[in-house]
């Protein structure tokens, strides 16, 4: 308890709010912390934390739940199934808090909550999984490799299925590995107002540890810090939270300074002012985004950054824009994906994806693709990107696309760092896995207009 909130019932709030409604959990996290600014550090970092490691690893949990109680985690009523997850957590992973506080605060709570009848069942299968989890089964791998990797690193069977007809045993694993651990976070240092060595020294004085991430060299990765809306650099516009992935796209797009760039789906803004920096202030970036809240989204970077050459308007990219037909020295097709890439950022993706929105989701990037082709001019370039790991939804549409569309790969040697360089960049596309790469999961293709 702390100032009179209860950092537990924020907890089952905020989850309860992402299972139950379908919430972003990042979205969850940041309104329930904002509505409670003078929680400690410390407790705020808790709250983050058990939310965030409940969610990561939802299907170990419930396994070791379904292991000791007799009903099982999908027929409790959800108040008390998010409690005994959360509790489970810390439990298994945490060890700020004993054991024994953590089953009396779970009770606690599920009084409070109105279950006066079930205190002694999750009292009893807590007190049993403290006692007896590290005796615990799990899967064989021997016997049931899916069932394992499920397990092991909390990804639905289906996923884990998936991936390893794809990319076999070993990447899998490194893939399902890699989404479990914890990062710091991913800036872009820009580089067109200030150095990046002014940046990471302002930093610095803020107590902030600053390191080079892979590929770029003005891609940094901070931590130590409490929130970045109270860093220098960020307020004013120096840094832009974006991963090493989403850079490569403006690398690879390569913009000239006066160039006249359609970013069809372009928020929060971080590849269009990526692109903007790129053109030094030249040309023009027009930033699109389906709904006006995106475009506010986009409005607050351009604002924060500062950019005279990058403006954002809402159109939908599914509609044709008969204004912009071959008007665009680039198009970029950023499309809504399914997101696989960033589960190691968004947990909730994973238990969130099906087959039918698989499919939906490819026919509204062919849908998007279509019109995006319309808008390059002769000779002008296409990129078409995604952060997902779907071979459908990447090197099927590049190929459908190609069949399509008066359009050629092209090399994209000349804009990589030769780390990345491969047969498939070779002839014009990148695919990075997590784990693999160093990077979130992302696919990158670059055409040109024949
Ligand atoms: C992968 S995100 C874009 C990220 C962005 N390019 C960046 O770098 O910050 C996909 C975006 O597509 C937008 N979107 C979805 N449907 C759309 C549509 N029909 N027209 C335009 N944008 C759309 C979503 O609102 C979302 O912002």
């Amino acid at each position: 308890m702390t100032n009179g909130i209860n950092t537990r019932e924020m907890i089952l709030e905020i989850l309860l709010q992402i299972d139950e409604e379908g919430e972003h959990s990042h979205i969850a996290i940041r309104n329930a912390l904002s509505k409670y600014q003078f929680l400690p550090k410390q407790e705020r970092a808790f709250v983050t934390r058990v939310c965030e490691g409940t969610l990561e690893y939802r299907i170990y949990i419930d396994y070791i739940i379904n292991s000791f109680s007799k009903i099982t985690v999908d027929k409790m009523k959800p108040p008390i199934r998010e409690i005994l997850r959360s509790a489970v957590y810390q439990l298994k992973f945490m060890d700020r808090v004993p054991d024994s506080a953590v089953c009396n605060e779970a009770v606690k709570l599920a009084q409070k909550k109105g279950f006066y009848n079930l205190k002694p069942f999750v009292n009893g299968v807590l007190r049993t999984v403290a006692r007896q989890m590290d005796e615990l089964e799990y899967p064989s791998r021997e016997k049931n490799l899916v069932k394992y990797l499920s397990v092991k690193y909390s990804m639905p069977e289906p996923l884990v299925l998936r991936w390893l007809n794809v990319y076999g045993e070993e990447t899998t694993e490194k893939m399902l590995a890699d989404f479990l651990e914890e990062k710091s976070l991913t800036v872009r240092c820009r580089t067109y107002l200030n150095s990046v060595e002014e940046t990471c020294e302002s930093l610095r004085a803020q107590g902030v540890t600053v390191e080079d991430a892979p590929y770029l060299p003005y891609a940094k990765k901070i931590s130590d810090f409490n929130h970045i809306l109270a860093l220098d650099a960020f307020i004013q516009g120096k840094i832009m939270v974006q991963d090493v992935s989403s850079m490569l796209v403006a690398e690879i797009a390569n913009p000239s300074k006066g160039d006249y760039v359609i970013d069809l789906c372009a928020a929060p803004g971080g590849k269009s002012l990526h692109m903007g920096d790129k053109m030094e202030g030249f040309g023009t970036v027009d930033a699109r985004d389906v709904s006006q809240y995106k475009v506010d989204l986009i409005e607050e970077n351009i604002h924060r950054a500062g950019a005279i050459n990058v403006q954002a308007k809402v159109k939908d990219a599914t509609v044709f824009d008969v204004d912009s037909e071959c008007q665009a020295d680039i198009v970029l097709a950023d499309v809504p994906c399914s997101g696989y890439g960033v589960i190691g950022k968004k947990p909730e993706i994973k238990y969130r994806s099906t087959a039918q929105k698989q499919e939906e989701l490819v026919i509204l990037q062919r849908n998007i693709l279509d019109k995006a082709a319309e808008y390059v001019k002769p000779r002008g370039v296409l990129i078409f990107s995604t952060c997902t790991i779907a071979k459908e939804e990447n090197e099927e549409n590049m190929m459908w696309f190609m069949n399509n569309h008066p359009f050629k790969l092209e090399s994209i040697d000349e804009y990589i760092p030769d780390e990345l360089k491969s047969e498939t960049t070779a002839l014009g596309y990148l695919q990075l896995l997590p784990g693999v790469h160093g990077t979130d999961g992302f696919f990158i293709a670059r055409f040109r207009r024949k």
